[in-house]
């Protein structure tokens, strides 16, 4: 029963101390409709306590020495694995997917605060040969300061922690507003760095139905010197032009659109391993998922046989249970969305092959469904789909797929399967995306530099770019040497 978990907490976080709200909202679970929990509905007055904490934290958390930082991190990545099982069973019923893919993204959340506690040990800084002999010039490197974040549902603990444990590590303190659908995750987290040691007012936590008011403070006070969000680009604009006005330091992670190209030299098992994976991961609702299929015409029908073959395999239930593989989409809105777009491309000439509806009319689980005959002016094929709708076209020529694999506004991830090592070089160098695939469906890792281009947004989490993100650079110039 969630009420015996440990780590369910319903206040709201802040300089080391749990409050609570004139108000609550509820949290439910998306698979059954029952009501989880009731959390404290923070407020914009309390958005800015807790921006207040972050502000004198950072004095002393950006005074500590990297290895105490580091440490610290690595006191919170331990206890994170030690309760991988609870924060997963959290995660599954507030979020929906399956445990086996919680307990992963706990893992895969851990492994950031894990890599960014070694990376805070290697912020480098330069000495340049300076241009006379009596000056000597010097770069630093410095944490921004009060850094603010909003997170997505999908990923409700993994998006925090990929961003937490960068800002953390280069010095920065840290305030997050997570998704309202997800909340208990989000403070799950705070009470592990409670626990870890990680002194009050350096990581911070309010959830809030008032994602407006609580977005203006971390946008646009003064105090706060950098805002990463990671949400759909729609919104991600809104809170980019908020920003604008203090000008500051701002990352985005935004939605995406991934091709997922099967040229006819690929190896066709692999392929439709690899797109099952990438498409239905978490019932679809990732920002890499695979969104449109291209297959080169020749091997378009013996590909399709086994796509059909491999989806209709799939187990669509609660993600309690253990032989699930795709839970329930987050919302009604989400169901509406998918439903819409299905149709859509139905009536516009597309085939529908298998699933296509709601498991049962008021439900939030949707059927995993294989389109055929899809094409590009389809807004199937234009939309973030964000559901278990796998859309397949086919194509000619390397050159008209890449065309047609970069003809949209976002870059986040692509994919593609091809055994020759060309193609494989002509086609990952013009893909106009931030990330891709090559005979590989899942890519995310701690070690790569996660990221889009084009309106899938900018900055790097992960890799050994991360960090870049959280850290001002400083020029010194040391004169009268002579
Ligand atoms: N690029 C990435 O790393 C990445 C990762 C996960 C999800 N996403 C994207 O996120 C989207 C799905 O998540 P979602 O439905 O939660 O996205 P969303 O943009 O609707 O919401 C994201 C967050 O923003 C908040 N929010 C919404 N409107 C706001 C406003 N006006 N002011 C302040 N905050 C506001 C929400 O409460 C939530 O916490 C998809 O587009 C997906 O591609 C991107
Ligand atoms: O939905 C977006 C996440 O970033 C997906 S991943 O787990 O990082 O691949």
């Amino acid at each position: 029963m969630i009420s015996d978990s440990q780590l369910l907490r319903t206040e709201n976080f802040w300089q080391g101390n749990w409050y609570g709200a004139t108000q609550r909202f509820a949290v439910t679970n998306p698979a059954t409709g029952e009501r989880l929990a009731e959390v404290a509905d923070a407020t914009p007055a309390q958005a800015q306590q807790a921006v207040s904490a972050a502000a004198e934290a950072f004095v002393s958390w950006s005074s500590l020495s990297a290895a105490e930082r580091s440490a610290l991190l690595l006191r919170w990545h331990q206890l994170l694995l030690a309760h991988q099982d609870e924060l997963a069973l959290l995660l599954t019923l507030e979020q929906g997917k399956p445990l086996a893919e919680a307990k992963g993204e706990i893992v895969y959340g851990a492994s950031y605060v894990q890599w960014f506690a070694e990376e805070a040990k290697r912020v480098y800084g330069d000495t340049i040969p300076a241009t006379s002999a009596d000056k000597r010039i010097l770069v630093l490197k410095q944490p921004v300061g009060v850094v603010t974040a909003i997170t997505p549902w999908n990923f409700p603990n993994a998006m925090i922690v990929r961003k937490a444990a960068a800002a953390l590590a280069a010095g920065c303190t840290f305030v997050v507003k997570p998704a309202q659908q997800t909340p208990l995750s989000a403070l799950a987290l705070a009470e592990l760095a409670l626990q870890a040691g990680i002194p009050a007012g350096v990581f911070n936590v309010l959830a809030s139905s008032d994602a407006q008011g609580i977005g203006a403070v971390f946008t646009q006070d003064p105090r706060v010197a950098k805002f990463s969000f990671t949400g759909s680009t729609a919104v991600g604009k809104t809170l980019l032009a908020q920003c604008a006005q203090g000008v500051k330091r701002v990352s985005m992670e935004l939605g995406g659109n991934a091709p997922f190209i099967v040229f006819e030299d690929a190896d066709l098992d692999a392929a439709v391993q690899g797109l099952m994976a990438s498409k239905f991961r978490n019932a679809g609702q990732t920002c890499v998922c695979t969104n449109r299929v291209y297959v080169q015409a020749s091997v378009a029908k013996a590909f399709s046989q086994k796509v059909q073959q491999a989806v209709t395999s799939l187990r669509l239930g609660n993600g309690c249970d253990s032989k699930v593989d795709l839970g329930p989409l987050i919302d009604d809105a989400a169901c509406r969305k998918v439903e819409a777009l299905v149709q859509d491309a139905v009536a516009a000439g597309a085939n529908l092959i298998c699933g296509g509806q709601r498991q049962s009319p008021d439900s939030l689980f949707y059927l995993p469904t294989v389109l055929s005959k899809v094409d590009d002016r389809m807004a199937v094929a234009q939309q973030e789909i964000f559901g278990p709708v796998l859309a397949l076209q086919s194509f000619d020529t390397e050159d008209e797929v890449l065309a047609r694999a970069n003809a949209t506004d976002y870059g986040l991830a692509a994919y593609f399967y091809s055994r020759d090592i060309g193609r494989i070089f002509r086609v990952a160098e013009g893909l106009q995306f931030g990330m891709v695939g090559v005979n590989e469906g899942i890519i995310s890792n701690a070690a790569a530099p996660f990221g889009g281009v084009k309106q899938s947004g900018y900055g790097r989490e992960g890799s050994k770019y991360g960090l870049d993100d959280y850290l001002d650079i400083k020029y010194l110039c040391l004169g009268g040497l002579g």
